[in-house]
């Protein structure tokens, strides 16, 4: 592991990754591996969450092409320096703040979307100039073999390379040092990812998970609020990271909702959903049974139906569910939507902020202000109002958690920019040493009055004749140089 590793930072130390044109061509490349390879990329997708190819494009491919089309048409701008203001002290040099590669970054990825999920990151390292080792999920087997297979055919090989393998790979590729790490993953194992992280002072993106609430309004559309929020749940068979976990909504809404979502599910997937193309599978056995404890104890008002053999878990809706039950405590990452009723916003507000951070908060209102009103009022990763999942799609948005569903974000600039290092970089000549006996000792009140004025604009009244003599002398000189030299 180790000498894969260096040989990697080898590559990167030779400089390679860092010019303009060679990470233009590499991610020029990487966009024609997912239009030549579509066909096996969709095959592995499919075959590891039994997700048709039109599913595994719509959901995963198709936001890797658009995440390329934007990289490639606006890296030149990223890469260059950004002037920075000056001041007094500093108006005759150049001052700028310069993004460059943060070294040798690890990108550890998740099955439930096993190619958008690591690809992605991907994409963002290369363009700020990265080496990159990949370590794909091991639960999305086909995809990460793939990608093993794949990604040496099109990209650099020393630059960029695929460790696959599960916990003790994982465990053993944590001991190395990075430049930086973004997993992909459960809360628990982003802690031990930090935790390795910090022994090597590396900073870290965790992209993790939670229970994301969607407050449901008397004040809305039902039909369609109910018919986003089944697009959202189920999709993936609920094995989505901002999929909404629960809804909150008064007692009296949720027989409707019941209703709403019912013919919603039997439009999309039909009346036998175990046949329809569109609706996957858990993942394995482990989830499969994980998810089926939750559903112990609860008042199922539509759904419940499972298949161990095939690891099918029906669309279910459970209602008037205490807070205290098991479905509440974890992140559900399944078919299941808990209801639980609450008084008013004001209640749904307190019972979201009583838990920790969720990666998504959802709010379907016709009610602006009360949204605006929601959202201040609460701390979530992200937000989508009146929908689900659509602020995963904008790349102007920084996509990631807070608190313990995350920290750190990409997609898009803020991809390029998890990746880079700020540079402040500050240009001055050996010309002009004079101004600097202000900063040398022996110091004095007339120094520290002048400081003020360079610095802080302030100035003693009985300096104000010699500051504008001062600054006659600069004009002239400057003026003098233009003229003779
Ligand atoms: N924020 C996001 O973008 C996002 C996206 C997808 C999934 N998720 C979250 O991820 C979770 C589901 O994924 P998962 O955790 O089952 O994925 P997982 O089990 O595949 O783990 C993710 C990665 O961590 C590694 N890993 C697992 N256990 C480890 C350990 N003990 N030590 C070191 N490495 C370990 C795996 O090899 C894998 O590469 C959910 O909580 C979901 O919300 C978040
Ligand atoms: C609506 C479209 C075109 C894509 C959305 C696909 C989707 C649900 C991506 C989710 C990726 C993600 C952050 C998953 C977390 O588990």
């Amino acid at each position: 592991m180790e000498s894969r590793i260096q040989r990697v930072r080898d590559a990167f130390a030779s400089g390679r990754s860092r010019p303009l044109r060679f990470r233009l061509q590499q991610l020029e490349a990487l966009r024609r591996m997912v239009q030549e390879r579509e066909k096996d990329i969709l095959q592995a997708i499919g075959a590891d969450l039994c997700k048709s190819e039109f599913n595994a494009y719509s959901q995963e491919v198709i936001t890797i092409l658009g995440e390329l089309d934007l990289v490639l048409e606006n890296l030149s701008e990223w890469v260059t320096a950004t002037p920075a203001k000056k001041n007094l002290l500093t108006m005759l040099d150049e001052a700028y703040v310069q993004p460059e590669p943060l070294g040798v970054v690890l990108i550890i990825g998740a099955w439930n979307y096993p190619f958008v999920l690591t690809i992605q990151p991907l994409i963002g390292a290369i363009a700020a100039g990265n080496a990159v080792i990949i370590k794909p999920s091991e639960l999305s087997e086909k995809t990460a073999q793939l990608l093993a297979k794949l990604l040496p055919q099109y990209l650099d090989q020393e630059l960029y390379a695929v460790i696959n393998g599960g916990i003790p790979e994982t465990t053993e590729l944590l001991k190395q040092r990075f430049d930086h790490i973004l997993y992909t993953g459960n809360t628990a194992v982003g802690r031990i990812v930090m935790e390795a992280a910090a022994k090597h002072l590396t900073p870290v993106t965790l992209e993790l998970g939670g229970k994301s609430p969607c407050y449901i309004d008397t004040d809305c559309d039902l039909d369609v609020a109910c018919r986003r929020i089944t697009w959202g749940k189920y999709m993936n068979c609920g094995q989505t990271c901002i999929a909404p976990d629960y809804v909150l909504c008064e007692p009296s809404l949720q027989h409707q909702i019941v209703q709403k979502i019912k013919e919603t599910v039997k439009e999309f997937y039909g009346e036998n959903i175990k046949e329809s193309p569109d609706y996957e599978r858990i993942i394995n056995l482990r989830h499969f049974k994980r998810i089926l404890n939750l559903l112990e104890g609860q008042k199922i008002a539509f759904g419940g139906e499972t298949d161990e053999a095939t690891r099918y878990v029906a669309p279910t809706i459970l209602t008037d569910v205490d807070p205290e039950a098991r479905v509440m405590q974890e992140e559900i990452f399944g078919p299941i939507l808990p209801i639980v009723p609450v008084k008013d916003a004001d209640e749904a507000i307190k019972f979201i902020n009583s838990r920790e951070k969720p990666l998504a908060f959802y709010i379907f209102s016709h009610n602006d202000k009360l949204v605006r009103r929601m959202i201040n009022s609460t701390s979530s990763g992200g937000v989508t109002a009146n929908d689900v999942i659509m602020h995963f799609t904008l790349s102007s948005l920084p996509f990631g958690g807070v608190g313990s569903s995350g920290m750190g974000a990409y997609h898009g600039k803020y991809s390029f920019d998890t990746f880079s290092h700020q540079r402040p970089c500050l240009l001055k000549s050996l010309k002009r040493e004079g101004a600097n006996k202000l900063r040398y000792p022996p110091n004095s009140q007339s120094k520290v009055d002048w400081a003020k004025f360079f610095i802080l604009k302030r100035f003693n009244r009985g300096k104000l004749g010699l500051l504008l003599l001062a600054l006659l002398g600069i004009v002239a000189a400057v003026l003098l140089k233009a003229r003779y030299y």
